[in-house]
């Protein structure tokens, strides 16, 4: 038996405290001391850097999947959490570390995608994350953006999410504020549900596509209420691109206009913020 899965065997490689301060020891060795603000909600980790930052995620993923190995896990899109899985990657092929029992559920896909377009959320997924660690087809879940009958994907999709609540869900965020699609103006009572995208976002992605033309205007995802019915919340923030949006989130009203304020609803979502995101931030 892999001597990191057992609770009562020796210490683990990871170990966090969830104190008011975190104590991670990360794979290197190093031990990183945070601040840990914000009490019981929106707790906000501050890290160095990108490479710290994917690092932090996978301590807390690892820890969450060691108390639970068949539990449900909500994953996401975007450059942000690439570094992240990259670490799953090289903790499983170091220690095989058997993920076989859990389930994914991803927040969104782009409408008119084929699943095997490179563009497509499911093709990253399954390259970045699904494929190497093994995870097999009947455990991974990502609405269909090419379903003949859009609506019916959308409660396919609920129907989907609410007999599996989700232990843990990753989230980035958009640069206007968005989680999952759920664009500025999105009720928080949300469920799956098809969204136009806004021009800023569909700039902001288009250096995944040839040309901003073929980026789609429309994607399915996952609402503001599913978000908010995860357990627990992991958003990763990294980069000064974010750190405006970062102080909207935390320096203003919770407001429609930045989905990602509607964390604040939630009674278990951590930030892990990296210098570059955290230089608008007052030390309030
Ligand atoms: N739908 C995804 C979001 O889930 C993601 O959070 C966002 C930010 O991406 P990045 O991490 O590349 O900044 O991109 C896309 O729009």
């Amino acid at each position: 038996m892999d001597r990191r899965r057992s609770k009562k065997g020796p210490v683990p490689r990871s170990v966090i405290e969830m104190e008011a301060h975190i104590t991670v020891r990360l794979s290197s060795g190093d031990h990183l001391t945070k601040k840990l603000e914000g009490g019981i909600m929106m707790k906000k980790l501050f890290v160095k850097d990108y490479h710290q930052l994917s690092l932090t995620a996978f301590d807390l993923f690892l820890q969450e999947f060691q108390d639970n190995p068949a539990g449900t896990f909500g994953f996401a899109t975007g450059s942000t959490p690439i570094g992240f899985y990259q670490r799953i990657l090289e903790d499983h092929a170091l220690y095989q570390t058997d993920y076989s029992n859990i389930k994914t559920f991803n927040l969104d896909e782009y409408v008119g995608l084929d699943e095997h377009q490179p563009q497509s959320y499911h093709h990253f997924m399954r390259h970045q994350l699904f494929n190497p660690l093994g995870i097999g087809r009947e455990q991974v879940h990502i609405p269909k953006g090419n379903a003949e009958d859009l609506q019916k994907e959308c409660t396919r999709y609920e129907s989907l999410l609410s007999s599996n609540p989700i232990d843990l869900q990753i989230l980035g965020i958009g640069e206007n504020g968005h989680i999952g699609f759920n664009e500025p103006g999105t009720t928080f009572e949300s469920g799956v549900h098809i969204t136009t995208l806004k021009e800023s976002t569909r700039q902001a992605n288009s250096r995944f596509f040839d040309s901003i033309h073929e980026v789609p205007t429309q994607a399915i995802t996952m609402g503001i209420q599913n978000i908010l019915h995860a357990k627990k919340i992991l958003v990763l923030v990294s980069g000064s691109s974010k750190a405006p949006i970062l102080k909207e989130i935390f320096h203003h009203p919770v407001t429609t206009k930045i989905p990602a304020s509607a964390l604040h609803h939630h009674p278990d979502t951590t930030f892990i913020i990296d210098e570059k995101a955290a230089v608008s931030l007052s030390d309030d």
